[in-house]
């Protein structure tokens, strides 16, 4: 048996609580203060898993859907007084606030608990490609959530485009913005992923899927023109990129780490046994989610999610790039790949709760 490396990859639920409705429906934002109680009570169960499994490998990558989507609207109201703030910016700040705030509250649960681990925030660029059909169609839920009536008046006024997040508890519809969301290729910062792991560091990484960047090509002339115009001359050969106005599915970037791992560990000789757990709000995958008929999905091969998959019951946007993310890490090389809630890791790993893809 190899040294178990668990890929732990936090949904925006994790970090900050979504879809929050007061007693009239109306959408609460969350604010910094419930930030950190989340990603505290998240840090605990976390601890937890680290205390039964000290010697394993933990990578730790988040979304960023709530954040990014807050980072754009500050850019929005605090104009004109100041500048903009393009998406793949927005983004990297979202890395450097969460990542700030995962390692350091982790890193207390942890050593509280006397277990001492350095938590390493790396500020990551995911290649996606130029031509990505993702970018005429958006589906990556971004910012806090509105009601029916709010978003209608926002697509209207301010020309945002809305979609249908889910409905609450009691029935209301939550919508949010949707921005493009194009395919991870590559991981730039990879190599920096794989000696913080040889070091035995807890990496964040892939936040929110990663900075979208694409490789640019030379005109002409062989000049590269990268962000804002910024010109590389003569770069024959070399890899230039550019940041681009989308957020990227984090789970579908952490299953494209998760290949990338066993990929490097083939061409290394090194053992490892990769998982893949994508943590969310709720406990698994369901079949016919939130009809009469639910029915809890604990256990599926690849072949079944991929069938499920193919037949649309998963929503773009939120189960949807989840179970494709298993797909992937799966067809990638990897053994099993779990949907859980991180309270319930434990049990999900002895088959009573969450949703285990196997490749079998
Ligand atoms: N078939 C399904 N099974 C379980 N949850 C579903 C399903 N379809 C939609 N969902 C919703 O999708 C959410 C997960 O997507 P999302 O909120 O985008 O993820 P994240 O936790 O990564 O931020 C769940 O919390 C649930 O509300
Ligand atoms: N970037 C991203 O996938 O964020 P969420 O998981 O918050 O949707």
């Amino acid at each position: 048996m190899g040294k178990e490396v668990r890929i732990f990859a936090f949904g925006g639920n994790e970090v900050s609580p979504v879809g929050l409705t007061d007693e009239k429906g109306k959408p609460i934002i969350p604010d910094i203060a419930m930030q950190w109680a989340r990603t505290h009570e998240t840090s605990k169960h976390i601890a937890k898993i680290v205390e039964a499994f000290p010697n394993d490998t933990y990578v730790i990558t988040h979304g960023n859907g709530p954040q990014v989507g807050n980072v754009f609207l500050r850019s929005e109201y605090s104009r004109p007084i100041l500048p903009p703030i393009p998406l793949d910016v927005a983004g990297s700040d979202t890395q450097g606030a969460m990542g700030y705030m995962i390692a350091q509250i982790l890193g207390n649960e942890l050593r509280a608990r006397g277990i001492y681990k350095t938590i390493v925030g790396i500020v990551t660029q995911v290649v996606v490609d130029k031509n990505d059909p993702g970018f005429q169609n958006p589906t990556k839920y971004i910012g806090p959530s509105y009601t029916k009536e709010e978003a209608e008046e926002r697509m209207k006024k301010d020309g945002w485009v809305m979609k249908l997040y889910k409905k609450d508890d009691k029935g209301n519809e939550i919508w949010r913005k949707v921005v493009p969301s194009p395919e991870p290729l590559d991981i730039v910062e990879f190599e920096a992923i794989v000696n913080a792991i040889e070091a035995g560091f807890i990496p964040i990484t892939v936040g929110g899927g990663g900075i979208p960047v694409v490789e640019v090509e030379p005109d002409e002339e062989g000049n590269y023109s990268a962000n804002y115009g910024i010109i590389f001359k003569d770069g024959k050969n070399a890899k230039i990129y550019r940041g681009v106005e989308a957020v990227i599915d984090k789970d579908l970037a952490s299953a494209l780490l998760g290949t990338m791992l066993i990929k490097w560990a083939k061409e290394h000789g090194e053992d490892l046994d990769v998982t893949l757990t994508i943590f969310t709000g709720e406990d698994g995958a369901k079949l016919n989610y939130q009809k009469p008929n639910q029915v809890d999905l604990r256990y599926l091969t690849l072949e079944e999610a991929k069938k499920l998959y193919a037949e649309g019951h998963f929503p773009p946007g939120s189960m949807g790039p989840k179970i494709l993310a298993c797909i992937k890490f799966l067809e990638g090389g990897g053994k099993k790949a779990y949907i859980s809630l991180t309270s319930k890791y434990l049990e999900t790993l002895e088959g009573k709760a969450g949703t285990t893809i196997v490749r079998e």
